[in-house]
This record gives C-alpha cells, sequence and structure tokens, in this order.
C-alpha cells in the first residue's frame, strides 16, 4: 500500500491529503491557513504547507501540488520575491488586460493565441501593471512562477530548475497550450524584458525528488486538480464553490471564445478545460454571514426559512469586482427592499445570487461545448451549506451529483502523484466516493429571470 501526498495550496489554505496510492483512500489529512488579500507574499505558503504536511510528507512516496491559478510570483536574481504576488482575484490589471488584448489583435485573436481572452486575472496583466507602477521591481524580475511551482520548488531538492505543467501554464497568458511551448515574446512584451520561465513536465511524470528522496510530480492548477482528482469524464460538469465560482469540464479538443465568457485551459491529462470562473462565490455567504451576525449553519436555516424569490430581494453579488461578467469595478447592488424583507429573505437572496451566479456559468459553459451534460457534480467549501445544496438543482436546472465531502484538488493531485510514481501510462482508477444525487425540484422561474434582469440593468452605462 504505497502512501500518496496530494496538496491544494488554494487561495484561502493549504490543504495536504495522505491517499492510498492503490485506490485512493484517504489515510489523513490537514490544512493551514493563508492571509487574506488579493495580494500576499508568498512566502506564507511555504510556511503553509510546511504545516500542512508536518507529519505526512515522511510517510508518502510521491507528492504533487495544485495551485490556486495565475499568481504572479516574480522572483529576482536570488530567486525571492520582488514583491507580494498579485493573485487571481486582484483586479488593478484591468486595464492592462485591454491593452494586452488590444496588442494581441483584439478578443478573438486573443482567444485563438492563448485559448482564452486576457482579463485581470491573468499573469501576464499583472506583469504589464508591474511594469507600469513599479518599473524598479519590475526591472528587478528574473523569472516567473505561478503559485504552485513556487511551492513545489520548495517541496524539492535543493538546486532544483523550477517545473511546471500544461494545464497551470495555460492561465499565463503567454503560453500556448496547442503546442505546449511558452511564448516568451508575451511574457518580454508585457513585462518590458524577458525572464527564466519553468520547465513544463509532461502529464504524469516525475518532475524532481524531495531531499528525501520522494517523487515529486509536475503538479497543476487547482482547478485541473479537480478534473483529475473527481476524476472528471467527458459528458459531466464540475461546478466548485471555493473563494471562486468554477464551472468546468474536459474535453479533447481546444476552445477559443473570443467573447471571453469561457476560457480554453489545458487540462493536467493530456486534453483541455473549458472554464467559466466568478470571483464572487463562497465569500457571498461568508459576508451575508457575516453582516447578519450568524455562522454558517445559521445562514443556512435563515435562507431556507424564506421562499423562492426571496420576498422579493434580489441581489447582485459582484462585491469584489467580477471576472464573468468582466466587471472588474463592479460593486454589489440590492434591489427590492421593502419594510417587509426579513433576515431570512436577506441569507436566501446571497444564496440564490450565488446559485444565479453559477447557473449563468454553467449555461455558459453548455453553450460553448455544444453538449448538455450526462452529470453535473458540486465541490469546494460552500457545498458545506444546507441550503447551497438544497436549492443547486432547481437553479442550475438540472440534478446534482455529490460527490461525498472531500478535498478534491488535493485528492487530484495525490491521483497525480501516484501517476508518477507508478510510471504508467495514465493516473491510477480510483473510484468516485459519492454522498447523493441531489434530484431538481420545481422552482420559481422568476428568481433567475429578475437576477438576469438585474444583472444586465447593471451593465448599462
Ligand atoms: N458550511 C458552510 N457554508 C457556506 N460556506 C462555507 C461553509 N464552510 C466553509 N465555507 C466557505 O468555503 C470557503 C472555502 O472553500 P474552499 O473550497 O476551501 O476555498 P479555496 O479552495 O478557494 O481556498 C470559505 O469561504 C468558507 O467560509
Ligand atoms: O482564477 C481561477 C480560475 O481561472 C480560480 O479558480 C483560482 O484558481 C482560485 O481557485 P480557488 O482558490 O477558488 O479554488
Amino acid at each position: 500500500m504505497p502512501l500518496v501526498l496530494g496538496v491544494d495550496s488554494s487561495t484561502q489554505s493549504t490543504k495536504a491529503v495522505l491517499v492510498d496510492a492503490d485506490d485512493g483512500t484517504v489515510v489523513a489529512q490537514q490544512s493551514a491557513p493563508h492571509p487574506p488579500g488579493t495580494e500576499v507574499d508568498p512566502r506564507a505558503w511555504l510556511a503553509a504547507v510546511d504545516t500542512a504536511t508536518a507529519g505526512l510528507l515522511e510517510r508518502a512516496e510521491a507528492v504533487a501540488v495544485a495551485g490556486q491559478q495565475h499568481g504572479m510570483v516574480a522572483l529576482d536574481a536570488d530567486g525571492e520575491p520582488v514583491r507580494d504576488a498579485l493573485l487571481w482575484n486582484d483586479t488593478r490589471s484591468a486595464a492592462a488586460a485591454v491593452e494586452l488584448v488590444a496588442e494581441l489583435g483584439g478578443p478573438q485573436a486573443c482567444a485563438d493565441a492563448l485559448g482564452s481572452v486576457l482579463v485581470a486575472s491573468f499573469t501576464s496583466t499583472k506583469l504589464r501593471w508591474l511594469r507600469d507602477h513599479a518599473p524598479a521591481e519590475a526591472a528587478r524580475v528574473r523569472q516567473v512562477l505561478l503559485p504552485h511551482d513556487y511551492v513545489s520548488r520548495h517541496l524539492s531538492a535543493p538546486g532544483t530548475a523550477p517545473f511546471t505543467d500544461r494545464g497551470d501554464a495555460s492561465g499565463t497568458g503567454y503560453f500556448d497550450a496547442r503546442t505546449s511551448s511558452w511564448r516568451h515574446d508575451l511574457l518580454a512584451a508585457a513585462l518590458g524584458h524577458d525572464a527564466d520561465l519553468p520547465v513544463v513536465v509532461a502529464a504524469g511524470a516525475a518532475a524532481a525528488t524531495t531531499p528525501a528522496g520522494q517523487v515529486v510530480a509536475g503538479g497543476t492548477g487547482d482547478n485541473m486538480g479537480a478534473a483529475l482528482g473527481m476524476p472528471l469524464t467527458a459528458g459531466d460538469v464540475l461546478v466548485s464553490i471555493g473563494t471562486s465560482g468554477v464551472a468546468s469540464a474536459v474535453v479533447p479538443d481546444p476552445v477559443a471564445d473570443g467573447t471571453g465568457t469561457v476560457t480554453g485551459f489545458a487540462d493536467a491529462a493530456g486534453g483541455y478545460l473549458p472554464m467559466v470562473t466568478t470571483m464572487n462565490a463562497a465569500g457571498i455567504l461568508d459576508l451575508q454571514a457575516r453582516w447578519l451576525g450568524v455562522d454558517h449553519d445559521e445562514l443556512s436555516a435563515l435562507a431556507l426559512a424564506s421562499t423562492a424569490g426571496a420576498g422579493g430581494v434580489t441581489l447582485s453579488p459582484y462585491y469584489g469586482g467580477e471576472r464573468t461578467p468582466n466587471r472588474p469595478d463592479a460593486v454589489g447592488t440590492w434591489t427590492g427592499l421593502t419594510p417587509a424583507t426579513t433576515r431570512a429573505d436577506l441569507a436566501r437572496a446571497a444564496v440564490e445570487a450565488l446559485l444565479c451566479s453559477l447557473a449563468d456559468a454553467v449555461d455558459a459553459l453548455v453553450a460553448e461545448t455544444g453538449a448538455e451534460p450526462r452529470r453535473v457534480l458540486m465541490v469546494g467549501g460552500a457545498t458545506r451549506s444546507e441550503a447551497v445544496r438544497a436549492l443547486a438543482p432547481a437553479i442550475l436546472g438540472r440534478p446534482v451529483l455529490l460527490p461525498a465531502p472531500g478535498e478534491y484538488v488535493a485528492r487530484g493531485a495525490a491521483r497525480q502523484a501516484a501517476w508518477a510514481l507508478s510510471g504508467a501510462a495514465g493516473p491510477p482508477a480510483w473510484p468516485l466516493p459519492t454522498e447523493a444525487t441531489l434530484p431538481v425540484v420545481p422552482t420559481d422561474p422568476s428568481v433567475r429571470e429578475r437576477y438576469a434582469a438585474l444583472r444586465d440593468r447593471l451593465a448599462q452605462p
């Protein structure tokens, strides 16, 4: 029974799961929090991974890291950060994104070259921001890594050249996933000069060893990790409700959505992972719980005590700006508040807004990939909310398969580690533990209609 360790270095925390490589059974798991905010000293992730893997790494024969996508880890000649990392949900580079898309010949040309239309989340836009707003720091940059590359390097033997994978690289804005090659020209155009980039490791290959000699696999982006951890197969749509809200699917061929709604990432197994990502997801409920002075269980109970449509209250939940739709300067907007509005209505409106935003994401993904999903699976921290589970099938308009509670990004990283350890042609077959299939219960269609009307009204200048 060889054990493998999977690490998820996501936005809010690092999670580590120790797994039996033969059948995917979780033997132990630990986590450690990350600092809040959209710019973070990346060394905090190294401290978190040390804490989360303490006592587990020693027991593993192989390890892999999946990490939050896109974050800009800019290193100097000594391999130290020139400044705090800018995360995927930092919107200061929105104007830089517009500029870079224009330089590439417009949105469709950008999607054709990179698989995605650049928005502020992408690494290249952050490098352009650095060039224009902190030129002294930009001039010191010698190497650019993604969060998972930086954590993988930390776990590897000293002197290991940094490495990444095709999945995470496809979210940088200077990688061509179809040829699996870096676009140093685009990196230089963004940053103002060229810099070193990590070696791109083939899917399932061993990339390095730890100081103790354990195999380190290439790692990947957290969403690619989740796809590998399910595993997601043709006909599935995965809805993930963490810091970001994500709808994703695995497909064999690249997509190039010139509207920018669907990003055309690569996956961690040689295919592609078209995705729709929102910036406001679990945080909508965190904020609502704080405002109402309740915990998550109480928020859920309140939401379920109201009725469909939240007594006429509708929320546009783009509190921190939004990426899909691309409204980096948006704020949250409430409508329909009356003297009759209750705390339960407010809780309900928050849950409905979260799910309507995800329903938009699923619909856009289905429209781009052209096939109604065979299954919709739902994972992520906010699926612990009973209200989210109860209302999701009705608002998504599809039955929802709920995998057993677990850390599926970390499980995907563990599966990649097991793959690299085995040297086999593909990852091991691990059964997906499922908790329930949540059936669709008919709901008031005006919930989505009113959400869409508010969303579209706010888009007007
Ligand atoms: N019972 C719950 N109800 C709603 N949200 C929850 C609940 N438990 C945890 N969360 C939220 O889930 C989020 C963390 O989810 P996770 O998938 O781990 O995020 P990430 O991978 O982005 O770090 C946090 O915002 C947390 O508050
Ligand atoms: O930017 C994206 C996807 O393009 C996000 O999905 C990040 O990858 C962060 O993920 P979580 O921390 O929410 O899992």
